[in-house]
This record gives C-alpha cells, structure tokens and sequence, in this order.
C-alpha cells in the first residue's frame, strides 16, 4: 500500500471563465519518496497541494495519508489542516516574527502538544539536520534569506510527519543560494529520507531534486516518471518542450526530401514510414551545435542553412540564436573549447548550418495533435 494516495481528485473555481484546477487526479507517493510536480503557472500544482494539505476543499475524489483517509468527497469526509499529519514548507518561509529559531522550529511540536519530542531534543536536532544549530537563539530578522529558509525547512520536518509539502520553496532566493540550498535539501533527504511533495515550475530542480516527477497540464498528469525517463522519453511533445527541448521545427517529408519549412534538410534526417509526413523535432540546444559547412555534419547529424542572430558569451560555452529560411529561430549552446577558432570569431550575420544529433532529438507526430512521440524507421 503507497503512503499517499489520491484518487479520482477534482477542484473547480466558478471564476470567469470557470476553471477546473484539478481535474480527475489519481497520484500514488510511496513511503520516502520525493515528488516533484512540474508545470507551466495554472497548470494546478498549488491547488493539488493545497488539497493534500486541507487548505482547498475538493469537488471529488479522495485523498489517503499513511493509514487515515484525510479526504473522502462520497462519505463527506474531510480532515481540517491542523488534523492531517503534514509538514509545510512556503515559497514566502512564513516564520514567526516575534519568536526565536528555537521556538519557530519548535511550533509544529508545541501545537500538536508533543511534550516528548520537545523535551527529548528533537528541535535541537532537526536543527542540527539543516546546519540551524548556532541559530537557535535569534530572530528571523536577523537571518538571511537562505538562513531563513533552512529554518522553514526544519520547522516542516521537526514533528516527522506524514507527508512534507513544499511549494516553489527555493523561488525566493537568489540563484547562487538556490543551488546550495537545492543541494542541502537533496543530501538531506538522501541522509533520511522523508515523503514530500514538491512544487516547481523549475526543471532543473525537478530533475536534481525528485525521486519522480509528474509534469502536469491543466490540472492532469501528462507524464510521470523518474527524472531520467522524463529527460530521456518525454510523452509529448509538452513534455518535451518543459524539460528543455526549447527548439522546435516543423518538417515535412515530401518526394523523398525533408524540409524544416521552406529550407531542405542537410544529412541524415530519418527516413519515415510513409511517403509524406509532418513531424515536430525537438531538441535541446546543447545537442546542437553551429558547423561552418554542410559536409562536415557527422553521419549521425542533420543540418539547415542559418544565419546567426545572436551570439552570447557564456564563458566556457556561447549561447547563439540563429535563423533559418522563413525567420524561425533556434538556440545553440556551443562548447567554445572543443570548436576551436571557427566560433571564437562567430558574430552576427555569419552564415552557419544549425546541425543536430538526429539519435538526441526527439519527434512528434504533428497529425497526432503533437501528443505521441514518433519513431521515424530508417536512416534516408
Ligand atoms: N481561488 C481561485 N479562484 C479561481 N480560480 C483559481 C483559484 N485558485 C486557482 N485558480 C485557477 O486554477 C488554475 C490552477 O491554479 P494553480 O494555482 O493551482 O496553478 P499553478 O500550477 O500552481 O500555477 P503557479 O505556478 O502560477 O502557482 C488556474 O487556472 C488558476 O487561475
């Protein structure tokens, strides 16, 4: 039996225009297991862990948290907040002002009246857990930001409970703190695992933080998977398109002959089943790459003619924007050391082909909606 199980969860709002937030949600969470919800904003992620929380009735479903049913629409159950065992961890840190390190990381214990555990130490030493020790005795004011969250963070885990809820909690902060505390909170749930569900719309967190994730898409799961079959095997092209395949192409398989819209394709594109075929690639700008001239793409490489729009230096690598023929752009991240001179002088205007590992990309059916993902069958 999982630890957490939703079943069948539905939230509308009577808004203009009505929305349905959650729509007919089943998500089973095993014991231990770090969850990442990963979406575009309005895709529902805040409203399903609102109702894991109780902070949002559900229209239907249910919703299971270890061994007590906290949410039952058909037999009128519903658990408030402060009755489900769960731990919360904000975007805003939301301390107590007026109270210490000590006494915030102590709340959860204190409010459920666990006498044992506050005497026993257990704030002292979930503090211990996220490097707070040496804070105890301050006031929020007088942390910073990334402080401050640790704080957050160890106030959600100090009763150990059920379920720990984390919504954008590293938003806030600044780029290089976030990667620390990223990494803090990743080691710490290595070191002692705990079952959390986690909101982001970043996927670099998603990939690096969750045991799965689940890409959502109004108000439904779209893929839900480890982080390695998310990157590898997107569902959709949706998918595709929010783990980081940011560039998109329209081609067309006609006499024998792919063109990425008006331009024809250089190299080894591969040959689809059918004589005609509209597929969407997608690929991820570093498995792309700028060559000076069509006959030095690789055997496992397909190119188009572009000109360079953009070009700017990323220190070890560049982050080029180039066009092809009808204006469509694409992004390439290019690895300076290993080019050599030809993108060391690279400026805008030059004329380049876009070249990408065909076995890297990803491609979709267009006549499908773009929903399935395709395999073309042979090399043409
Ligand atoms: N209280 C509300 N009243 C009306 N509509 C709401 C309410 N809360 C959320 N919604 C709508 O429900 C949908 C899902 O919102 P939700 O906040 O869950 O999305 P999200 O994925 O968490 O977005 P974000 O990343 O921007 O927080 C959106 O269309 C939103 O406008």
């Amino acid at each position: 039996m999982s630890h957490v199980s939703v079943s069948g969860l539905t939230r509308r709002f009577n808004g203009r225009p009505p929305a349905v937030a959650v729509a007919d949600l089943d998500l089973d969470i095993e014991d231990g297991e770090f969850l990442v919800l990963l979406g575009p904003s309005g895709c529902g992620k805040t409203t399903t862990l609102r109702c894991l929380a109780g902070l949002e009735t559900p229209d239907s479903g249910t919703i299971r948290l270890g061994d007590s049913i906290v949410f039952d629409q058909a037999k009128r159950l519903n658990l408030p907040p402060n009755k489900r065992f769960i731990g919360m961890v904000f975007q805003s840190y939301a301390l107590w002002p007026h109270m210490t390190v000590r006494k915030n990381i102590g709340y959860p214990l204190k409010a459920r009246k666990m006498r044992e555990a506050l005497a026993s130490g257990q704030v002292e030493e979930t503090a211990k857990l996220v490097d707070c020790q040496d804070l105890l005795d301050r006031y929020p004011a007088q942390l910073s930001g990334g402080q401050q969250q640790r704080v957050a963070l160890a106030r959600g885990l100090v009763a150990r409970p059920d379920l720990v809820l984390f919504d954008e909690p590293l938003s806030n902060l600044d780029a290089r703190l976030r990667d620390q505390v990223r990494a803090e909170l990743h080691e710490l749930h290595q070191r002692k695992p705990f079952t959390a569900v986690f909101v982001t719309h970043d996927q670099s967190e998603a990939l690096a933080l969750g045991t799965r994730m689940a890409i959502m898409r109004s108000g439904r799961i779209e893929q839900l998977g480890s982080p390695q079959e998310v990157f590898e095997d997107p569902a959709s092209e949706y998918v595709a398109a929010f783990i980081g395949m940011s560039n998109r192409v329209a081609a067309h398989f006609a006499d024998g002959a792919w063109k990425f819209g008006t331009a024809d394709v250089l190299g080894a594109m591969l040959r689809p089943e059918r004589s005609t075929s509209d597929v969407t690639v997608r690929v991820r700008p570093d498995d792309a790459r700028l060559a000076a001239e069509a006959d030095s793409l690789a055997p496992h490489e397909a190119g188009v003619p572009a000109v360079v729009a953009d070009v700017e230096f990323g220190g070890k690598h560049l982050d080029v924007t180039v066009e092809v023929e009808g204006g469509h752009r694409l992004n390439v991240r290019a690895d300076i050391g290993r080019s050599g001179d030809f993108l060391q002088v690279l400026a805008r205007g030059d004329r380049v082909v876009f070249a990408f590992d065909t076995n890297a990309a990803r491609y979709f059916d267009a006549s499908e909606g773009l929903s399935r993902p395709t395999e073309p069958a042979t090399v043409g």
